[in-house]
Parts: C-alpha cells; structure tokens; sequence
C-alpha cells in the first residue's frame, strides 16, 4: 500500500506526557472528522482543528510507496544513534492509514511509536505510546491507552464517562482558537475540581517550535 504525508520533521514532542522528548513527526494527510477545507469548518464533526493536513505538499511530505520507502525516510530524519528513537505519528487521522506494514518498518528501524489519534478508529496494537483526543460528537471506540487527551472546552463532551475509560493519563489541553486565554483558565478550573485530570499546553507553540 502507499502512503499520502502531508509532512514529515524532527522537533520536541510539544504535548501530553512525552513533552519535550525528541520525536519525528509523520503527519499523515486527511481525517475522517473534517475535509481540512475551510468552507467546511462550520459544518465538520471536529471544528476546532489547528492544523493543515490536506495534500502530500508540506515540508517532508510526499506519497510514499511503500512502508519501507516511509520508515527510510523517518529515520533519516532522526539521523544518526540507535538510541530512543521516537516517531509520532499524527495527521489529519493516522488511523486511516497505519497499518501491519508501517509498524514494523518503524519497528525494525528502532523506533518506539507514539500515536496522535481522535479515537473514532480502533489503534493498531503494535502501536508504542496512544494518545486519544476525543471530539464531541463523534464516537470514540478507542477507550483505552496511555494519554486521553481532551481539548477544553468543548461542549457535550461527556467528561464523567471519560473518567471510566482505561488510560494511564488523563489530560485537559486547552484550545486554541480566539478565547485562548479563557480556555487556559476553563481547563485549570477542570483540574482544580477533578484531580484525576492534569493541564497540558502547546508548548512547541510557545517556543516557535513546529
Ligand atoms: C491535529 S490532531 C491530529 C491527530 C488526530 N486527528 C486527533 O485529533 O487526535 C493533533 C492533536 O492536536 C489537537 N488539537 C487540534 N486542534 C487544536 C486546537 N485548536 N487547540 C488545541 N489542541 C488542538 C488534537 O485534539 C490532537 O490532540
Ligand atoms: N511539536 C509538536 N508537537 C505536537 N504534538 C502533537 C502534534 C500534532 O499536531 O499532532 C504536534 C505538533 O504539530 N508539533
Ligand atoms: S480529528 Fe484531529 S486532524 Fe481531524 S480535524 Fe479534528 S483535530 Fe484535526
Ligand atoms: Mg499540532
């Protein structure tokens, strides 16, 4: 099978427990919540989407051929050492691509795999590190995995459920949108009331990290 990315790079994990760890980035284009079109936003499943996942011409990106050609690729991105090598692989939706083929190539090149996932399709199990990002009004049948990773606010999310699921983490991002700051305070108020749930910030967005 090939594989449309919309870009690939070496940057610090800017989010969620792994923050600040070194990781190569493999957004994979499309997503199965929004077109990435702007006179669709209004209308999307998922509206408040930062990113431009649409097309394989971002910096890195490409279709690759296969999962060889794709995992070549990423490691030459992380460049030399063996050592705790990180790739994550995000979008758009990754689960409408990863597969058998893309887990072992990351795998056979030394790399544990992160995952940045709305949740709405299963995870594949071969998957290193799940991090789901739940949108109200969609479906999550990926209830389990390392990080839940809820942006906040975000009205008719069932966050009382959300406490039953089976995650090792359970953190509140807040959104970024016009009412970034009254959503960075919205989230603490969360945490001070729940314990179970922990801030986490965009801090590649703080630093000019991509
Ligand atoms: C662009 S998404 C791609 C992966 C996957 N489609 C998902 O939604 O989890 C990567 C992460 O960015 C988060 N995100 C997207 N837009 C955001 C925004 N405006 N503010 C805060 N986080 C945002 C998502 O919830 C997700 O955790
Ligand atoms: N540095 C950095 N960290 C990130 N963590 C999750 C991201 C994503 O877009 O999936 C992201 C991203 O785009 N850049
Ligand atoms: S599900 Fe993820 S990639 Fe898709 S529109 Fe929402 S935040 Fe963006
Ligand atoms: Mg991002």
């Amino acid at each position: 099978m090939s594989y449309a990315v919309k870009e690939m790079f070496l940057t610090l994990q800017g989010e969620g427990v792994n923050a600040g760890r070194r990781a190569v980035f493999v957004r994979f284009a499309g997503c199965n919540l929004w077109s990435g079109r702007e006179q669709d936003r209004a209308t999307a499943i998922c509206r408040f989407c930062d990113t431009d996942f649409v097309g394989t011409g971002g910096l890195g990106g490409g279709k690759f051929a296969d999962a060889v050609a794709l995992a070549d690729e990423a490691a030459v991105y992380w460049g030399e050492g063996a050592d705790n090598r990180f790739v994550v692989l995000t979008g758009g939706e990754p689960m409408l691509q990863v597969d058998d083929a893309i887990v072992d190539a990351l795998h056979d090149r030394g790399f544990e795999i992160a995952i940045e996932s709305n949740g709405t399709l299963p995870v594949h199990p071969g998957i290193d590190w799940v991090c789901i990002s739940p949108k109200a009004g969609s479906e999550v049948v990926q209830r389990s995995g390392h990080e839940l990773k809820l942006v906040w606010p975000q009205p008719g999310s069932d966050i009382d459920a959300m406490e039953q699921w089976d995650f090792a983490n359970f953190l509140l991002q807040p959104m970024d949108d016009a009412r970034a700051e009254a959503n960075h305070e919205a989230a603490i108020d969360v945490v001070m009331a729940r314990p179970k749930w922990r801030l986490t910030i965009q801090t590649h967005k703080l630093l000019g990290l991509r």
